[in-house]
């Protein structure tokens, strides 16, 4: 008795303020059928939502009972399948609506005690079975079992041949009495899984279903067989978990109900629009409700509100949810039940195809081993162990009884059999034997394993994807890689095409950053775009050129009148002390602006013109002994006397190196070798640190190249200790990297085939391009981050002098004869003012002139810093700092400004003597000392 499409009946009903709440009603019922809710939105307006029935909070159970709920139950006597299932937010008032309290009692006692009240007065013979589970956490439990008797992954959920829905071994009880159903029902009840949560004191933790199933034999009429069901659901409520403040274990349970929850609203929507596929399967709670949601069976929502402007924009999202469900369209039919059931062979043959050979075999094994294997999986059971109701795949909770098939359809019982389970034709000759088919069936009925546990798997995968969502979602974190992990490949090509043509659209207009933007973006959906990645490089470093520049632009006022008063004959800046090297005024730096001086002075000391560098490599080559020149030279550093800077019109005094003599022999013959030759390869070997600054010292030294300081630079400032911490300089050497990494790589791209010894050089230089990992190595080295303070210095000079000691009894030498570092152990162990400064220039250059046996030693890791350090200063006193700038890819007007900005302190001792004097006024005070540091 099939009737027409009908519409899933949506009843409202709000619940009663508690004792604990603030009346504040947001929520009233307009007529019997109209709910007026306050806007969200805008809570001087209100929203009015349309539903089959309407009730306050003032309403009876029993009122809501007999207007909607009864004339459900009472179409279970004809055959007819229903569903009423409550919907709200948790605390809204479901559990209260569908069980109700011994003094109040809900649907459920209701339409029980109606029942057995209509059997009571029927002549007809009703069997009445009921059984009760609960799906928590996407496991299905029964709750007429005690909880500890069931596993930890639940009951199955399978379908048999007619494609009802039903729960493998789930327990039905005969009942005959509304007493004994009620005693069972509350034990039931007790073993659901509730918990206290912040919004409800006895919040359901999963959804409950009761299933009744009322079967009789029309004996008067056409002696058919008829099953009506009711199923009655119990929905835990969907969860805010900004406002549950649930712990680890609620949050999974809350995300699981939350989930299928998302999950009903999907299939509510796919069923609204036609879709060609209802995402059924995608939780255990849709799949339950299969037949109830666009299926075979009427459908009644009952749709719990809360009454509280509290739950204002929850009550707001229910009532829409409900209004689309409305529209969903059951086709309700009466069931027969046909007495044979499906094998699980057929089941399988049925669904999933399997081969004619295998079918025919199995049939001609007969039914019996087939049926007993059904039974087995089924894993039915009965109260009163009636042998008649050992297993069905009937419907949704019915796992023991005989299945129904709908009376629209034709039954379900396999062509090839009889009535009563058997094959209609004898065993051919040739077909399988029993044995044989006994082995066949084993085949199949593994397959059919294997086949149900691939898609029950594949479906957990999906499931976790979406739980892992559905958690960011919660925490408001939402990962958008998650989300695009979901799209399919042709979906993320083509977003990722469509973010790339704005990209370069915005790119041509010049509006970089958000170019930047669009072709992120773009890759977030195709990450292997090696190219794309690139770009997204070459316009990160762009972009920050152009800031740099604007930024320059706003300082630029400001520091060109501190270099005017630099430059005033007797201002302040103009009597600066130095403690060696040439004058390097702006006037003078601009000369070189092109030159090729590479960062030799960082290593030696002092910047030299071409000539002098020149001489001084020839020098180094041959180990040439100290000329008394530049023993002249040393002395007077030994002395340290601080010498006025020269004016920049001034010739400047030649450059003294500290370890190799600066010039070579008057006589210009090839020096000997001597003890001075600097070595760094020992220490390089040792650490990342001093491989870093040994690359860049030889590079310095054998290539003096432009490109050759970048790396020189690089290597210095990210693994001096005393560098400026803090995120503008992190940001600022992430910066240089990329810049650096982005010069390299083109580098390589044009020059790395010549034949040219530039390319030479290069092809030596550039091995690898320096990464971010860089700085966690110079870390890991100083054993701190960077040192903000004399005290973080002092920590990695002890550090420092540590290493020192114990080479020094490795080599067999007394800790002391170190130079530097023996000494700055030694100061510090007295804890003299100085304690923890770097030697300056002078006096390392007198201890090494002093103790040649030191000078001999390969430099260490400390060492190098330390006459890095040194040197650095001594760039700073004597005023050549533009050149630095401009070898770190500072244009010309800033590192004047920079320059400026530096003389205007005055000679330094130390290099945090910069940061303590300038204090960090500004942007500009940061680059000299990320620069120089
Ligand atoms: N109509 C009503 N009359 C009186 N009290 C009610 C009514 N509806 C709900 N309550 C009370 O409100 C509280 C929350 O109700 P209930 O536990 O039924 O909410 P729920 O929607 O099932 O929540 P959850 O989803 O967390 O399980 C309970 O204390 C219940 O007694």
């Amino acid at each position: 008795m099939a009737t027409a499409g009908n519409k899933i009946k949506v009843v409202c009903r709000i619940r009663p303020f508690l004792k604990t709440e603030k009346p504040d009603s947001a929520v009233s019922v307009e007529g019997d059928t109209v709910l007026r809710v306050t806007n969200p939105r805008d809570t001087t307006k209100d929203v009015k939502f349309n539903f089959d029935s309407c009730y306050g909070a003032k309403v009876g159970q029993d009122v809501i009972y007999k207007a909607d709920v009864r004339p459900l139950v009472e179409s279970v006597f004809s055959g007819m399948s229903a569903t009423v299932f409550c919907y709200g937010v948790t605390g809204a008032g479901k559990t209260h609506t569908i069980q109700g309290t011994d003094t109040d009692p809900g649907i459920i006692p209701r339409a029980l005690e109606h029942i057995f009240m209509h059997k009571q007065h029927d002549p007809l013979d009703y069997d009445i079975r009921v059984s009760y589970y609960e799906i928590y956490k996407e496991a299905v439990f029964d709750l007429f079992k005690p909880r500890d008797s069931a596993g930890g992954s639940g009951l199955p959920i399978r379908e048999d041949a007619s494609r009802k829905i039903f729960v493998a071994g789930l327990s039905e009880k005969r009942v005959t009495s509304y007493e004994q159903f009620d005693a069972m029902y509350q034990r039931a009840c007790g073993n659901r899984r509730t918990a206290s949560t912040k919004l409800n004191n006895h919040s359901s933790r999963s959804h409950a279903i009761l299933t009744v199933q009322v079967q009789w034999k029309d004996t008067v009429g056409s002696g058919k067989t008829w099953c009506g069901r009711l199923h009655l659901i119990d929905l835990a409520g969907s969860e805010d978990n900004r406002r549950t403040e649930n712990g680890r274990d609620r949050m999974a349970e809350s995300s699981a109900i939350n989930r299928s929850l998302f999950v009903l609203g999907q299939v509510v929507e796919a069923l609204n629009t036609g879709a060609s596929r209802i995402p059924y399967r995608d939780s255990k709670m849709t799949r339950i409700l299969q037949d109830s949601l666009g299926g075979d069976s009427q459908g009644m929502m009952i749709v719990n509100v809360s009454p509280g402007e509290a739950f204002l924009q929850d009550t707001h999202n229910t009532l829409n949810f409900a209004t689309k469900s409305r529209e969903v369209v059951n086709k309700p039919v009466a069931h027969e039940v046909v007495e044979q059931r499906w094998s699980a062979v057929d089941r399988l043959q049925h669904h999933r195809g399997a081969g004619r050979a295998v079918r025919s075999a199995v049939v001609a094994a007969g039914g019996v081993a087939a049926k007993r294997r059904w039974s087995e999986e089924a894993g039915g059971s009965d109260t009163d162990g009636s042998p008649g109701h050992d297993s069905a795949p009937g419907s949704a909770g019915s796992s023991s009884t005989a299945a129904g098939s709908k009376r629209r359809i034709s039954p379900a019982v396999p062509p090839n059999r009889s009535s009563d389970g058997t094959s209609r034709r004898p065993p051919l000759a040739g077909h399988p034997q029993p044995q044989q088919a006994d082995f066949v069936q084993k085949v199949v009925s593994a397959k059919f394993n294997e086949i149900s546990q691939k898609s029950e798997s594949a479906s957990n995968q999906i499931m976790e994807r979406v739980m892992r969502i559905e958690k960011q979602l919660n925490g408001a974190q939402l990962d958008s890689n998650a989300v695009i992990d979901l799209f399919t490949p042709a979906t993320k090509l083509k977003t990722s095409r469509g973010w790339l043509k704005h990209a370069r659209e915005l790119e041509q207009k010049g509006e970089l950053e958000r170019a930047l933007a669009h072709y992120e973006e773009a890759l977030k959906y195709a990450p292997e775009l090696n190219k794309l990645e690139a770009h997204i490089a070459k316009l990160k470093a762009r972009i920050r050129r152009q800031k740099r520049r604007s930024s320059l632009a706003s300082h630029g006022e400001a520091n060109v009148r501190v270099a005017d008063q630099v430059k005033k004959p007797g201002a302040a800046g103009s009597e600066n002390m130095m403690l060696s090297g040439r004058a390097g005024g702006p006037g003078a730096d601009e000369e070189d602006e092109e030159e090729d001086v590479g960062p030799l002075w960082l290593i030696d000391g002092l910047a030299e013109s071409p000539g002098a560098e020149k001489a001084k490599r020839r020098a180094l080559a041959s180990k040439a002994a100290p000329s008394a020149a530049a023993a002249n030279g040393a002395k007077k550093k030994a002395n340290g006397a601080l010498k006025p800077v020269p004016k920049s019109s001034e010739q400047a005094p030649p450059a003294k190196a500290l370890f190799a003599p600066k010039e070579p022999p008057a006589n210009g013959v090839a020096a000997k070798p001597g003890p001075k030759r600097v070595k760094l390869g020992d220490a390089s070997k040792k650490n990342p640190l001093a491989s870093m600054a040994g690359k860049s010292r030889f590079v310095s030294v054998t290539e003096g190249s432009v490109h050759d300081s970048h790396r020189l630079s690089f290597g210095t400032s990210s693994h001096n200790p005393f560098v400026v911490g803090g995120d503008e300089f992190q940001s600022d050497l992430q910066d240089r990297i990329e810049r650096k990494n982005a010069s390299l790589a083109t580098l390589r791209a044009t020059k790395l085939d010549s034949k040219s010894s530039a390319a030479a050089r290069l092809r030596r230089v550039l091995q690898e391009p320096v990464t971010p990992d860089d700085r966690r190595d110079k870390d890991y080295v100083l054993g701190s981050d960077h040192a903000d303070s004399d005290d973080d210095f002092e920590s990695g000079a002890h550090a420092m002098a540590k290493k020192g000691k114990a080479k020094a009894r490795r080599a067999g030498r007394a800790p002391g004869s170190l130079g530097v570092r023996g000494l700055l152990e030694k100061r510090l162990s007295e804890g003299s003012e100085d304690a923890g400064r770097p030697e300056r220039l002078s006096d390392v250059s007198a201890k090494s002139k002093a103790s040649p046996s030191a000078a001999e030693e390969k430099l260490s890791l400390g060492q190098f810093n330390e006459i890095c350090l040194a040197s650095a200063v001594q760039m700073i006193n004597s005023g050549e700092v533009k050149k630095i700038m401009k070898l770190q890819g500072i244009g010309k007007r800033r590192a004047e400004q920079i320059q400026a900005s530096v003389q205007s302190v005055g000679p330094i001792v130390h290099i945090s003597d910069l940061k303590h004097r300038l204090q960090f006024k500004n942007k500009l005070i940061l680059d000299i000392l990320s620069t120089f540091a």
